[in-house]
Parts: C-alpha cells; sequence; structure tokens
C-alpha cells in the first residue's frame, strides 16, 4: 500500500494505525445522522467516524463515508496528527511544520505528473442509466441546507480552454437531480475564472470531481497557489515524487488513479440553478440564503470497490475550513510578505478568529532598521494583500512583535486587546474587495462584496524606534532565570 499522503485508503489506514478512526458497522442514515455525528465529533475534537453502512449504499458498496477527514486531535502532542498525515509528517508536527511544508515546494522546480494507463478509480464505471445521486448516500448536513451536499472534500479539477493551467480546488457543490450537481463557483476563486474564459468563448467547463484524493493533492487544493499555476506539478516537487494521474472516460482531463470515486462531466456556462442555503464556514445556514449557481452534469461515476467518499460537515469549530482554508491563505500570505522583503517572520489565522483573521509575527529589529512608520508600514502589507486574491477570505491583519506566537491565540488577543488603540492604530480598506460569505458582509449593514477590511497594528511606537521597553508581568517574563530554574526545580517539594 502507498504512503497515507500519496493515496487516500492509506490514509485511512494510517488513522485507523493511530487509534484515530472510530469504524461504524450499524447502518445509519445520510440524511442528517451522519452529519450529526460528524458535528460532535468536530466539536469535541474526537477521532474520525468511518460510515461502513449507510442508506441507500449500493451493491458495488457505493460509498461509505469518512467524516471530519482533516479536523483536530484532543490529545494535543498530536493535535495536527490528521494534518500532518496528509502531507508525510509526523503527528506530533507544529502548525508552523506543517504550513511549512506547504509553501516548501515555492522555490524548487515543479514535477509533473506522470500519466498512467488505468487505476484503483476505474474499477467500476456508471453511465447515468446506472445511477441516481439521490439515490445514493448524499449527505444532507444541515437541517436548514438547500440540497444534499454530496461534495464537501472532493477536488475540482478544471482546465483553462487553452490547456495550459489545471486548477484543482475544493468549492461546495449539492445534488440537483438525478446525475446534476449545483456548485458555488465564486470570483476570485480559479475555478470561476476558468469558469470565465470557457463562459467567453461559448463553451461549457469539462470538469472532473475526485473524491479521495491522495491528502496531499487536497491540501493544495485548498490553498490560494498564484494564477496560473498546476497544483499537479507543485504537490509533485512538495513530496518529490510525480503523482499518477489517469484519463477521464469522458473528457481529457486526469485525475489521481487512487481516487476513491470520480465524477466526470461538463459545467454549464449558461444553465444556473439555486444552490445553497449552506452551513458554511463562519457557522451558520441563513434560510433563504440561496443564489444561481453554475449546473454540473455528471456524463460518469468511476469509482474503486467499497469506496469512501470523504465529508466535512462544516460550520463553527472546528472543522475542515477552519484547520485549510484560514492556516493555508495564511501561509501564502507570509509567503507573498517575506518574498516582497517586508520583515515577516510568521503567519497564521487564528480558529478562534473563525480564520477571518491573519496574525503577522513580524522581525522588529529589521522593521526598525528599515526607519519607517506605522502608517506607512501597516499600507505596505494591507495594499498586497488586501488587493490580491489570497487575502480575499481575510478580513483583519494583526501585525504583532517577535515576543508573540501567532500559533498561540492567548498571545495574539493580549497583543491585539493591549498594544493596537481601537481605531488610531487600524487602517481601513473600503475598496477592496470583501468576502461576502461572513455575515456582517453577506448579511450586514454594508455593501456584500466590498470593503470591511482593516490592518491593526499591534506593535507599540517603540518597537518601530528603540525597540521593546517593558517586561512582560508573568513568570518568564520577570523573574531572573536561575530563580525561575529553581522554582521549577523545586515545584514538587514546595507541595504542588
Ligand atoms: C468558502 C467555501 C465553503 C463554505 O464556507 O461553504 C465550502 C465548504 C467546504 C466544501 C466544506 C470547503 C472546504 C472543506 C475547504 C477546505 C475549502 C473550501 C470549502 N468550500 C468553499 C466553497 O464552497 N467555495 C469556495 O470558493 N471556496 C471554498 N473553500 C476554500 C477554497 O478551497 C480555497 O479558497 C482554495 O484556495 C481555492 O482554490 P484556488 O481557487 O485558490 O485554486
Ligand atoms: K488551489
Amino acid at each position: 500500500m502507498a504512503l497515507a499522503h500519496m493515496e487516500f485508503r492509506a490514509f485511512v489506514q494510517a488513522l485507523k494505525d493511530d487509534g484515530d478512526l472510530v469504524e461504524i458497522n450499524e447502518e445509519c442514515d445520510p440524511n442528517l445522522e451522519v452529519s450529526a455525528i460528524i458535528r460532535k465529533v468536530v466539536e469535541h475534537d474526537e477521532r474520525a467516524p468511518l460510515f461502513n453502512n449507510l442508506k441507500g449504499q449500493n451493491e458495488n458498496g457505493l460509498w461509505r463515508i469518512l467524516g471530519a477527514p482533516n479536523s483536530l486531535r484532543s490529545d494535543q502532542r498530536h493535535r495536527y496528527g490528521r494534518l500532518a498525515r496528509h502531507l508525510n509528517l509526523p503527528p506530533t508536527s507544529s502548525m508552523k511544520e506543517i504550513l511549512d511544508k506547504m509553501v516548501s515546494a515555492k522555490t524548487v522546480a515543479p514535477i509533473p505528473p506522470k500519466i498512467v494507463e488505468t487505476g484503483p478509480c476505474k474499477e467500476f464505471c456508471l453511465t447515468p442509466d446506472q445511477f441516481d445521486l439521490n439515490q445514493l448516500p448524499s449527505p444532507t448536513l444541515h437541517q436548514a441546507d438547500g440540497g444534499k451536499y454530496v461534495q464537501t472534500y472532493g477536488m475540482f479539477i478544471v482546465r483553462s480552454p487553452d490547456g495550459k493551467w489545471t486548477n484543482w480546488s475544493i468549492a461546495r457543490a449539492m445534488v440537483h437531480d438525478k446525475n446534476h450537481l449545483v456548485g458555488l463557483v465564486m470570483p476570485p476563486q480559479h475555478i470561476a475564472v476558468i469558469h470565465r474564459m470557457w463562459k467567453e468563448q461559448g463553451r461549457d467547463m469539462p470538469y472532473a470531481l475526485a473524491f479521495g484524493v491522495p491528502p496531499a493533492a487536497i491540501m493544495a487544493a485548498s490553498m490560494p497557489l498564484p494564477d496560473g499555476l498546476t497544483e499537479a506539478e507543485y504537490i509533485g516537487s512538495m513530496v518529490h515524487s510525480p503523482l499518477e494521474l489517469v484519463k477521464c472516460e469522458t473528457n481529457d482531463l486526469f485525475v489521481p488513479s487512487t481516487s476513491e470515486i470520480v465524477f466526470e462531466g461538463t459545467c454549464s456556462v449558461t444553465e444556473t440553478a439555486s444552490e445553497g442555503p449552506f452551513g458554511e464556514m463562519h457557522g451558520y445556514v441563513f434560510r433563504g440564503d440561496s443564489h444561481s449557481m453554475p449546473v454540473y452534469t455528471v456524463n460518469m461515476i468511476t469509482h474503486r470497490k467499497d469506496p469512501i467518499m470523504p465529508v466535512s460537515a462544516c460550520g463553527r469549530l472546528t472543522d475542515e475550513t477552519h484547520t485549510m482554508i484560514g492556516p493555508l491563505a495564511a501561509a501564502e500570505i507570509g509567503y507573498i510578505l517575506k518574498s516582497n522583503g517586508l520583515p515577516i517572520n510568521e503567519a497564521f489565522s487564528p480558529f478562534e478568529s473563525q480564520v477571518t483573521w491573519v496574525a503577522l509575527q513580524v522581525d522588529t529589529d529589521k522593521l526598525r532598521a528599515m526607519k519607517t512608520t506605522a502608517e506607512a508600514f501597516c499600507r505596505q502589507v494591507g495594499d498586497l494583500i488586501f488587493r490580491g486574491k489570497p487575502g480575499s477570505t481575510i478580513h483583519r491583519l494583526l501585525l504583532v512583535g517577535d515576543d508573540i506566537d501567532v500559533y498561540d491565540f492567548k498571545e495574539v488577543i493580549w497583543a491585539f486587546t493591549t498594544r493596537c488603540r481601537p481605531v488610531m492604530d487600524e487602517y481601513s480598506y473600503e475598496d477592496v474587495p470583501g468576502f461576502p460569505l461572513i455575515p456582517y458582509m453577506g448579511h450586514g449593514n454594508g455593501p456584500a462584496n466590498k470593503g470591511g477590511k482593516l490592518v491593526c497594528d499591534c506593535l507599540l511606537p517603540v518597537e518601530y524606534t528603540t525597540g521593546k521597553n517593558w517586561e512582560a508581568a508573568d513568570f518568564k517574563g520577570s523573574f531572573p532565570p536561575e530563580l525561575q530554574q529553581k522554582v521549577l526545580d523545586r515545584w514538587q517539594s514546595y507541595g504542588f
């Protein structure tokens, strides 16, 4: 069996070997019961549930469901273990190690994928007369959802009409009828950019939707990598070996050969249908919140025997939309700032901000050498990020000093609440694209798609000029190191 980061089924086995899987063999109902269990799992960082027996499963086992594929573990030493297993990293890896791995391929030559003749994803091929998406165990994830969201952790594969750019990304989609989906195709996402290219040519966009892809691939699919970059090559260089792809039956796109399930078809550039509402990444389902979105025709389903459909029952903390969307955007944002010569050490999106913030740790020695002002520096950061696509889901950038660990929210919120004077130390952006899914945007007082962003300067003025002039009033900051060591050594004998 392949390594966990290169084959989904090996990944599920790795979770089992880690004691991070609960196999549920009693029959469960994909209508809400499955999602209710997954929600309880992700709200308590419980082990991932593998549903082996679903109402509506067909005679070839199409399909089982793995819930919470990339959520958190309750054991703090392995908190990001599921993410680490996606990347062939030790389960004790920190978020920094995980995000550093995701940007590690930026400066190495891409490794193109290897095309193979066939693979496990071809074990069964179903034409539209042989399946009904409403009869198969397509899950209803929240009672107020507008449909059965069968697509929450699969990977859309679409290619520019000139064939030069193949984009892999996650975007949700729900069942429209027996062999049609309707999905969120939202600018500035690359799936919307490429969909527009086909629309301008008046041609429907071929797509593939691969479920249960190599875990390293789904991580890159969830990351705002640069326009024009083909994820397959990026992942190849990230894992130091070519991904194996196989050609679709009904179009010229290629899918990972070990995918659990593949939907193939065309996405209409003219026909739309009602999409949503959906329990989204910020934790809300707004009744009646549906929009006209493109219709996908499913011309074929291919799959492995007893295939596993990964499902992200997203909403409130903590699920894949928080462990992936925010942190992966932060990784890209940090990389952009560093490659533009700005003194940024680390970037992370705190879960507690519902991944609407990115905290940036500033190297304040380098900052002082810039002889800049707070306003100039904050504008430089804001202009670079809020006017580009990777920052599209982020509404607050917090600049903090080297003494703050951006991966620890207690540190971030201490700096924000004590060093950033409201209004005076905040630099607003009303003329940039906004993220309509955040409730204060799409259901708020101002324009849904514009503005509402801030750069929050959590650096005190001295950090720009002469450096920190305070000591933290805490164990580490206010006592000589030898006294700290003495107290630690004698802690038991004191009687604690
Ligand atoms: C915003 C999204 C979702 C929502 O909140 O409903 C929805 C929920 C699910 C499917 C669970 C979900 C999961 C589990 C993960 C991990 C990521 C997303 C989503 N879904 C949405 C969606 O429906 N539409 C969307 O535009 N982007 C989404 N992303 C984020 C994108 O994948 C990310 O921005 C990539 O960078 C995009 O790739 P590029 O274009 O940059 O190449
Ligand atoms: K992507």
